[in-house]
């Protein structure tokens, strides 16, 4: 049996360098210890400061205790957070603010070293490289590994299918990374398109946490998917009746999120593995909030997505709003000082929302028609329409030329109730505006979190990726949104009587669904702002995960 004492004094720490770094000296490390578990051999099972050695001897002098470090493998330096995000901003930027505050309240006790990966773009490269600029001059403990490029698939038919496959591919380099870190590594944290990646750690001895960057329904339908894949041999669209995900109200099969319309598409092969490999991580960290998704968090929780296997657990750390550079006196935020509180519609779809000219002029139609104030961001197609396109699906949209693409008049006959912002906009200032009183989004969850911690109610127009399961979510589960019927076989489209029945319903709240809508955005900015505050659910898990992360560390095998 191994015996251990426990000491709280303050001591000095006397390291054998030679052991370090094969230097035959020894020195003094003065260090602070509150808590210190010794252990005759092996590490120390729970020291807040990481010292790891194989024996010791306590050694007292005049004023201080001195322990002694024998044959140490002594790493002077906290345990790190190892992360593999995505390269888009939307997975990284969100993966790398949650881990932040893992660090900061975990008061330090962590670091982080972020494994970049090289994007296969050239516009995501200067996207990345702006990130690492600025986080590199944040003043945290944050370091960046750059990975060894990778070919990335050339044979790749689907987006999904490229991402999980390009990462994959990174599996030798990030096994080398972690295996080299010169300190204790606490959990190496992987994106939801890099799982697989679990065996890595598993391999080295190391925790592995997968960070979901969207919904806890959508974690739940991951998790539910190799099960879903043995129940129904259909695609899902030939299915009589809903799909039956744990924690949700029964779905239409055209709410299924886009990587699984298509069996046949190696797209969904790789989602229900992705979603498989999920059951072998040490846990998962989801930024949502208990009270946001009861439903589909407690579903997780109690096994309910594989019986039989018990899940992960899930920690709901959010909702953790990445920061970018605030623009308070931006265009866009300037004109809205000029309106009345809660009269602006606020029409924008994310980083890749773009519309063609017919289904501009339905927009244009339904805004004129039901007269409300308007704040549009248009973006037009991107520069790589008529090319090969990005393989990861990451085409950016392109500023819109307003004089083309808008209807003959519109600008002028709207004049001082609307306006239309061709390029990026500052959406987060916009979604704190007062004068914002809905919101027309494409339903991306950090649009979402976003809107929500503002209690701005929507209409979700899902385009792209999950952003349909989140339009189903968000109208049938959350009731913060009206519905907006859009024909997913006409490339979404929305007509604009459509569109004005559902703007009318939005802004005046005149209906049941728009009333409802409203009340229930309220109370989820209430139930996300008290999630992250002091003693709120996302502050527990945060300990709870911060706890975790600080008695997993190990030094990686191998
Ligand atoms: C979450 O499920 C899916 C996410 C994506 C996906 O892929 C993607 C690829 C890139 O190269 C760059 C990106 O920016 C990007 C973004 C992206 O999803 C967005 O993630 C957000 C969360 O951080 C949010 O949930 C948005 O709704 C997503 O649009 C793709 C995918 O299948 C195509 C997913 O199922
Ligand atoms: O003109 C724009 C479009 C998008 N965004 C931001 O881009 C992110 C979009 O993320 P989301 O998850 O909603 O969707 P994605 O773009 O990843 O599909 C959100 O933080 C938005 O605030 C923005 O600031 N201005």
């Amino acid at each position: 049996m191994q015996k251990s004492v426990v000491l709280r004094i303050s001591i000095q720490i006397l390291v054998d360098r030679s052991t370090l770094r094969g230097r035959a000296h020894l020195f003094l490390l003065p260090v602070t210890i509150d808590w210190l578990f010794i252990s005759q051999s092996g590490e120390f099972p729970g020291a807040t400061q990481s010292y790891w050695f194989s024996s010791i001897a306590l050694v007292r002098t005049k004023s201080a205790a001195r322990l002694h470090l024998q044959s140490a493998t002594t790493m002077a330096t906290t345990p790190a957070l190892v992360l593999l995000p995505e390269w888009g901003s939307g997975h990284l930027m969100s993966m790398l603010e949650t881990c932040k505050r893992v660090l900061l309240s975990g008061r330090k006790a962590f670091s982080i070293t972020l494994l970049v990966v090289r994007p296969p773009t050239a516009e995501a490269t200067s996207e990345v490289e702006a990130h690492v600029r600025r986080e590199a001059a944040s003043g945290l403990d944050i370091r960046f590994h750059r990975l060894p490029a990778v070919e990335p698939p050339a044979d790749a038919v689907g987006v999904e299918e490229f991402i999980a496959r390009y990462l994959s591919l990174h599996a030798p380099h990030v096994r080398d990374a972690v295996a080299a870190m010169a300190c204790p590594v606490a959990a190496l944290v992987l994106d939801l398109f890099a799982s697989p990646l679990v065996g890595v750690a598993r391999d080295l001895g190391v925790p592995s946490y997968v960070f979901m960057s969207s919904t806890g329904a959508m974690l739940a339908l991951m998790l539910h998917l190799p099960v879903l894949h043995e129940a129904v041999t259909v695609e899902f669209e030939e299915l009589e009746g809903d799909v039956h995900v744990p924690g949700l109200p029964p779905m239409p099969p055209a709410s299924m999120i886009c990587p699984v319309v298509d069996k046949k598409s190696p797209n969904y092969t790789w989602f229900v593995r992705l979603g498989d490999r999920f059951m072998d991580a040490t846990g998962i960290i989801a930024n949502t909030a208990e009270g946001l998704e009861p439903g589909p968090l407690e579903a997780v929780a109690e096994s309910r997505c594989v019986p039989g296997r018990p899940a992960p657990p899930v920690y709901p750390v959010g909702p953790v709003l990445s920061l970018g550079d605030r623009s308070p006196s931006h265009e866009c935020v300037a004109w809205l000082d000029a309106q009345p509180p809660a009269s602006v519609v606020f029409l924008c779809f994310g980083s890749m929302g773009w519309f063609d000219p017919p289904q501009v002029a339905e927009i244009t139609a339904a805004l004129e028609r039901c007269g409300h104030r308007f704040l549009w961001v248009l973006r037009g197609p991107p520069s790589s329409e008529t090319g090969a396109g990005a393989p990861d699906g990451s085409e950016h949209p392109t500023d819109a030329d307003l004089d083309l693409i808008l209807p003959e008049g519109f600008l002028e006959r709207t004049k001082g109730k609307g306006m239309v912002w061709p390029t990026w906009a500052p959406q987060k200032d916009i979604l704190a505006h007062a004068a914002v009183g809905g919101f027309v989004t494409h339903g991306g969850w950090n649009s979402v979190l976003e809107s929500l911690w503002h209690g701005v109610p929507m209409a979700p127009w899902p385009l792209y990726a999950e952003q349909h399961l989140n339009a189903f979510e968000l109208v049938a589960d959350m009731g913060v949104a009206v519905p907006l019927k859009v024909d997913r076989k006409r490339d979404n489209f929305v007509e604009a009587t459509e569109l004005e029945r559902a703007l009318r319903s939005l802004m005046t709240g005149g209906d049941e669904e728009g009333r409802r809508a409203r009340e229930k955005a309220e109370e989820m900015k209430a139930v996300c702002r008290e999630a992250v505050a002091e003693g709120g659910s996302s502050q527990a898990a945060l300990q709870r995960l911060a706890e975790a992360l600080r008695s997993g560390a190990v030094i990686p095998k191998g």
